[in-house]
């Protein structure tokens, strides 16, 4: 489990661990992790440029340390500070003692009077140090700041942020203005939540976690990683038959987007349910492409047992659709809700339920319901999903970039899964998950747990369908959704 705390819980953590070590040993632990990562970036460090930006505050103290650690290995090091009366003095009289090279760019003078020296120095470095703002960071980055990030970008230098990229909300990853956007952050103690939620994330890039023996507990964010997963997964014993192993059931499609729920049933066929049932119209279309599937066209309860039901995709806002909503909404069986059926259901008849209920909306549908702008929730999306969840009384999964899991009551951490790709950002996608989610519900897992290992199988899916690394190539729906025994495997295998 990969797990990130607030700036609160960080610096209570911190208070704490300081009172028992000398002073500077937290700032030396964190600036020997830095130093090294820095080092491996730039493979050889004698003979190297590395330019550090440094701003009030220690997170300046950190790189400025770390700077001196590399010039006392070869590297040509200057350091550009943005608050010249107010930078770490211990680490400024480290850096001078190893010889680095000290220059100015107050914020203050502004853009314009940025010397042509700092300019240089930071686009001909080999590497350059964000430690322009840590943890104790305000809205985006300063003109002047924002000016020679861009310098960075444009010139040559690799740029390795020092606990988060500057101008990248912690406690979020909100982005107020600019931000730098980094080759690789080191994060000290903890993961921050801004790391992993977007658009915070986007600004990353390779992200490494050095410990400097802080000990925050309980979590507010965490992301499963494959042993966790691999636990959540059914699998059949040797007694198993297809009704013990859970039988789901899709209440899906309209005249109008037949095509939903054949993605939603391809989804849920391979999900670990032992079969699937469908309700609805497009029970040929089903049939056709997936002949398994036990199909009828009236109302879900009349299809026969299932242990968790899927309404949603594809089902338009029609009488048929109306009723198939109604009548879900009245059992008692775990039920995930998609696309239109959250809005059709809207607010009231979602909190009114008390069997297990999973939300799974997008930006738009999580706005919707939260009576907020699209653009709000991708901003804010942490803020969205435990709004959702609380308000709705509900397990919430918010796709996106990010996809983030949250349970009502804010007790438990929010969930954060990262194992996706933007290829995933393709028609039908969603109905591929809610299938694969609803199966996961009918085998009996909670609903937070069933989203979870959902929505890391599904993002695998979409890697293994696109090709990984950094290239990949289009993919469809269908292909992530065939693509999902082979992420399950990986899973399983670690
Ligand atoms: N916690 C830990 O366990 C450990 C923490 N450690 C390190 O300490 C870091 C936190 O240090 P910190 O608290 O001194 O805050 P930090 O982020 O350097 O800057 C705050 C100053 O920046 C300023 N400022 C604000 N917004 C700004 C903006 N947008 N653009 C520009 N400036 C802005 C603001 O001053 P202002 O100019 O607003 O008066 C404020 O004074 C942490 O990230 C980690 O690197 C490690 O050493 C080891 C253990
Ligand atoms: N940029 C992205 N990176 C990773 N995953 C994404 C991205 N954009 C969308 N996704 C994922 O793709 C799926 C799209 O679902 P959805 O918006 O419901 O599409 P549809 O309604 O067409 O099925 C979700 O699982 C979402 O998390
Ligand atoms: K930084």
């Amino acid at each position: 489990m990969r797990t990130a705390h607030r700036v609160e819980t960080v610096r209570a953590a911190e208070t704490r661990l300081m009172d028992r070590l000398p002073d500077g040993a937290l700032m030396a632990r964190a600036a020997t992790g830095l130093a090294t990562a820095a080092a491996e970036l730039l493979r050889r460090v004698y003979g190297s440029r590395v330019c550090l930006l440094v701003g009030s505050g220690d997170n300046g103290g950190d790189t400025l340390h770390a700077g001196a650690a590399l010039a006392r290995r070869g590297a040509g090091v200057s350091a550009v500070l943005l608050s010249p009366g107010r930078a770490h003095a211990g680490g400024l009289a480290a850096l001078r003692a190893a010889g680095g090279l000290v220059l100015e760019a107050p914020e203050a003078a502004g853009e314009s009077e940025v010397p042509g020296e700092v300019t240089r120095r930071v686009r001909e470095a080999d590497l350059v140090l964000d430690g322009i703002v840590g943890i104790g960071g305000k809205g985006g980055l300063r003109p002047v700041a924002a000016r020679l990030a861009r310098t960075a970008y444009e010139g040559r230098p690799a740029i390795l942020a020092v606990d988060l990229p500057s101008g990248i909300d912690a406690d979020s990853g909100e982005v107020n203005g600019d931000a730098v956007r980094a080759d690789a952050t080191v994060t000290f103690g903890t993961y921050k939540p801004g790391l992993l939620i977007d658009p915070g994330r986007e600004h990353v890039g390779a992200l490494r976690l050095v410990p400097i023996g802080i000990e925050p507990g309980a979590p507010d964010l965490e992301a499963l990683q494959y042993a966790d997963v691999a636990a959540l997964l059914p699998v059949p014993g040797v007694e198993s038959d297809k009704y013990r192993r859970g039988v789901v059931g899709i209440a899906a499609g309209s005249t109008r987007y037949p095509g939903a729920p054949v993605l939603a049933v391809t989804g849920a066929l391979r999900g670990g349910a032992g079969a699937v049932r469908y309700a609805g119209s497009a029970a040929d279309a089903v049939t056709a492409r997936h002949p398994e599937t036990l199909v009828s066209s009236g109302l879900p309860s009349e299809a026969g047992r299932v242990q968790a039901w899927v309404v949603g995709p594809g089902l338009g806002d029609g009488d048929e659709a109306r009723a198939a909503l109604d009548d879900v909404l009245a059992t008692d069986v775990p039920l995930l809700m998609d696309a239109d059926a959250l809005s059709l259901a809207g607010p009231d008849r979602i909190r009114a339920r008390t069997a297990p209920t999973l939300l799974t909306p997008h930006a738009g549908e999580a706005a919707r319901l939260l009576g907020a702008d699209r653009a709000d929730v991708e901003a804010r999306r942490l803020d969205a999903v435990r709004a959702l969840a609380d308000r709705l009384g509900a397990t919430v999964l918010l796709k996106g970039s990010t996809t983030l899991i949250a349970d009502p009551g804010g007790t438990s951490p929010v969930r954060v899964n990262a194992t996706g790709t933007s290829w995933l950002a393709t028609a039908g996608a969603g109905d591929v998950l809610s299938g694969l989610a609803g199966s996961l519900l009918a085998t009996g897992l909670p609903p937070r747990e069933a989203a979870s290992a959902a929505a890391h199988l599904h993002g695998l899916a979409a890697r293994r369908a696109a090709g990984g690394g950094r290239g990949g190539a289009p993919i469809t729906a269908y292909d992530v959704a065939e693509a999902i025994p082979g992420a399950w495997r990986d899973v399983r295998e670690g």
